[in-house]
């Protein structure tokens, strides 16, 4: 199926476009949530994260301690890509099962990939076309900041482990501009769309 792949870094608006993307009966497939899947207890994955960080990344419960692993990464980057040459091959196989239920499951003829490393992480090559939102840093690092209640040094590191905004709009076949209000974003998303309805019904008659 046809299916676009949705960037920007962290606090960006992606959550904001897919909520009207979904409105219009898209599947959205999120990478963020394929990557909290990939770690629940009783998967490898998270054995294999508490033997290599040790016990204090876990909780009482079994499950992950996010905002200690979140801290161990951002702050040493060998430590984030030993736990992304974990994570990622898995939240790929996830991806791609859940765009493959796309036609049994939604309306529109297309399918949305979003992903705050859909670029870094290769996971492009699964899209026909890339879609960034994109805003000035500084508003991206305040509503970060805010949505979190994280510390806007922490939202920093973050941002300096993802693409620079410059390098992430050239690579874009289309822009949202999120720097205006929510009312804004909708409505250049639905021009997407309608958009996209005719991408995909192009591509399929290829
Ligand atoms: C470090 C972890 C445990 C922190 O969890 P936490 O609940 O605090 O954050 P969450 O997963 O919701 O991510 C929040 C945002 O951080 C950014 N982010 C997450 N991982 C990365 C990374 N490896 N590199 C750059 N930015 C990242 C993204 O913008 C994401 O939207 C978690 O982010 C993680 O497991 N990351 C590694 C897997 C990964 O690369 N995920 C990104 C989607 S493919
Ligand atoms: N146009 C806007 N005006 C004001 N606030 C906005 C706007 N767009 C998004 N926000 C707010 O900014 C915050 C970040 O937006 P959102 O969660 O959609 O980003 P995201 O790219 O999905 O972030 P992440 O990758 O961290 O999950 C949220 O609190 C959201 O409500």
């Amino acid at each position: 199926m046809f299916t676009v792949g949705l960037t920007g870094g962290i606090g960006s608006g992606k959550s904001a476009a897919a909520a009207r993307f979904r409105h219009h009966g898209v599947n959205v497939v999120d990478a963020d949530r394929a990557a909290r899947t990939v770690v629940e207890p009783g998967r490898p994955a998270l054995v294999a994260i508490a033997e290599h960080f040790g016990a204090e990344v876990l909780l009482a419960d079994g499950n992950l301690d996010r905002a200690a692993l979140r801290k161990r990464v951002f702050d040493d980057p060998a430590e984030r890509r030993w736990l992304e040459e974990l994570t990622h091959p898995l939240i790929r196989e996830e991806i791609v099962t859940a765009l493959a239920a796309s036609p049994q499951t939604h309306s529109a003829p297309y399918a949305i990939l979003e992903s705050p490393l859909l670029i870094e992480s290769g996971q492009s090559a699964l899209v026909q076309r890339i879609c960034v939102v994109d805003l000035p840093e500084l508003t991206q690092l305040e509503r970060a900041s805010m949505r979190d209640g994280n510390d806007p040094e922490q939202i920093r590191k973050i941002m300096a482990a993802q693409m620079p905004r410059a390098e992430r709009c050239a690579k874009a076949d289309d822009i949202l501009d999120n720097d205006a209000s929510l009312a804004e974003l909708e409505a250049q998303v639905d021009k997407l769309h309608a958009r996209y309805v005719v991408l995909a019904s192009q591509y399929q008659s290829l």
